[in-house]
């Protein structure tokens, strides 16, 4: 099975991979995004309900709790207060309508005795005197018993006269005698109030709502006819104790709140959760958009890359075909050179698998080739193995890099004698060889061996080594298998051994 490169499958798995990563990373920065835009709407909604508790109404309620207290030590003096129900009310009225003239956050201003008489700025006609039933039914009225704080504040209620929702702070006026004398008490401008909490332009889209203690609202930013009311009732305690965060799974809607310390007042302001996160998303928007673009840049890019790529594999394709590489660019000038050297690479692999890498000579696997080939061809020829004397103490007394020298000259010197003859040398194990003669006469070969034989012991070396011999043993084929020829000359190469060595025995024809 051919393998392929596979080339094209790597760059779209790396685009592919590229892609995922992309869309990873999109997905975990958007996630943690969103989180952190999500916290950091969650805060602003907390500083906003903050600041506008502390810096507009808790202003608004220092400058009404003051005013009342001031204007209450005013009336505190006896004849001020008998006068202004029994002799002339009209410097009393003069000054109620001066305080509420300085002051747009009061809608009305009430000094009630304890025998129920009472004066009121803004009033319809002159100084109305009602009967103590109606005086005392309103929630702000304090008796004697109640006579100890100083300031509170009413729930709101039905006002009996004018009729409206009203608030009312009010505190006792005590004569210089320490004698409770009645009430003083001013109705806040809740239509103020409201138009003041309706301009404040919240974050993000959602209500804004004053309630009392008991959780009935005070004013808050609903402006239409049929106001959708949240229910606080239910959550009331839960929004008490949250420490001014909570979120209510029922309405789904977070509560950011404020409680004032004065009148036990809650400023709630609630947005939906789903308007929340809409914010987040057209927030995260923008980090959506650079993703996208980035992907549709890879994309263009793959794209681009992957035409080009294929045009490019077809050329080189096509020059390894034909192995012309000339005429190529920078690129593929190298891509041409690559291609020439892994061809002459391949070239020197083959050689360097024939032959013996130490001396040269072909190589024992070659031997067997070219002898099978031989013989399957029924070619003539004769086969010599040679066999160098003593060569254990050529390494023993000169060390083995002098016995590596002495092989490869073994072979040079019979190298040269067989260049021109039709004889091959063949290293055939350890320092033994063989040498197949081809296509010439036995005595021929014996001629050649003995040639070699001889070249050998009368080379001179460069180490001081007297002389090296070899014996050999030569045999020509005559039909057999290469075992048996090789069994014969190995048989003869012995017995050049025994015969003292430095000689060639061969068959009788030589
Ligand atoms: N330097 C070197 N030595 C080799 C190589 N291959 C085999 N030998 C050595 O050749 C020696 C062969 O020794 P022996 O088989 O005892 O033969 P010898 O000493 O030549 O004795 P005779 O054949 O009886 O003359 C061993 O010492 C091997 O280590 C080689 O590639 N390089």
């Amino acid at each position: 099975m051919t393998k392929t490169l596979g080339l094209s499958k790597k760059i779209h798995y790396s685009l592919l991979s590229a892609f995922m990563a992309i869309i990873a990373t999109a997905f975990f920065v958007i996630d943690s995004q969103k989180k952190t835009i999500h916290k950091s709407y969650i805060n602003i909604s907390r500083n906003f309900v903050s600041n506008v508790a502390t810096l507009y109404l808790n202003n608004m309620i220092d400058v009404v709790e003051e005013k009342i207290i001031s204007a209450s030590s005013k009336f505190g003096g006896d004849d001020i207060f008998n006068n202004a129900f029994y002799h002339d009310s009209h410097s009393v009225l003069a000054h109620m309508m001066f305080i509420m003239s300085k002051s747009p956050e009061i809608n009305a201003v009430i000094l009630a005795d304890t025998r129920g008489h009472y004066l009121r700025v803004p009033e319809k006609g002159s100084i109305v005197k009602k009967t103590p039933q109606q005086i005392q039914q309103r929630p702000w009225f304090i008796d004697e018993a109640n006579s100890q704080h100083r300031v509170q504040f009413t729930e709101p209620y039905k006002d009996l006269i004018t009729q409206v929702s009203t608030v009312t702070l009010s505190t006792p006026v005590i004569n210089s005698h320490g004698f409770f004398n009645g009430v003083l008490a001013f109705d806040i401008n809740l239509a103020q109030l409201n138009k003041n909490i309706e301009r404040l332009l919240p974050p993000v889209e959602g209500n804004v709502v004053l309630l009392s203690d008991t959780g009935k609202v005070i004013a808050d930013d609903i402006v239409d006819e049929t106001p959708e009311r949240h229910d606080f009732q239910t959550i009331l305690s839960e929004l008490k104790k949250s420490g001014g965060l909570y979120y209510d799974e029922h309405q789904d809607r977070w509560f950011f709140s404020y409680r004032f310390d004065g009148p036990k007042w809650l400023l709630v302001y609630s947005v939906e959760n789903r308007a929340l996160n809409e914010l987040v998303w057209s927030e995260s928007q923008k980090v959506i958009y650079g993703f996208v673009i980035s992907l549709l840049i890879l994309l263009f890019f793959g794209f681009y890359l992957k035409s080009h790529w294929d045009k490019t594999l077809i050329n080189i394709i096509g020059h390894i075909k034909t192995g012309a590489p000339d005429g190529w660019g920078n690129l593929e000038s190298l891509l041409s050179q690559e291609i020439n050297n892994t061809r002459e690479r391949e070239a020197a692999l083959t050689a360097e698998s024939a032959h013996d890498a130490l001396t040269g000579a072909l190589n024992r696997r070659s031997f067997d080739k070219d002898l099978q080939q031989h013989i399957a061809e029924n070619r003539m020829f004769s086969l010599a193995l040679l066999d160098i004397d003593n060569f254990k103490t050529i390494n023993d007394s000169f060390g083995h890099l002098v016995g590596d020298v002495v092989l490869r000259g073994m072979v040079a010197e019979c190298k040269a004698i067989l260049a021109q003859e039709k004889g091959t040398i063949y290293r055939y194990g350890g320092e033994e060889f063989a040498i197949i003669f081809s296509e010439i006469p036995e005595q021929q070969a014996w001629q050649l061996l003995e040639q070699c034989r001889l070249g050998v012991r009368s080379r001179e070396w460069r180490e001081d080594i007297s002389a090296v011999t070899f014996s050999a043993g030569l045999g020509r084929w005559n039909g057999e298998e290469a075992q048996a020829l090789i069994a014969q000359v190995d048989a003869r190469l012995y017995q050049a051994k025994h015969a003292g060595k430095d000689q060639t025995v061969a068959g009788n024809a030589a």
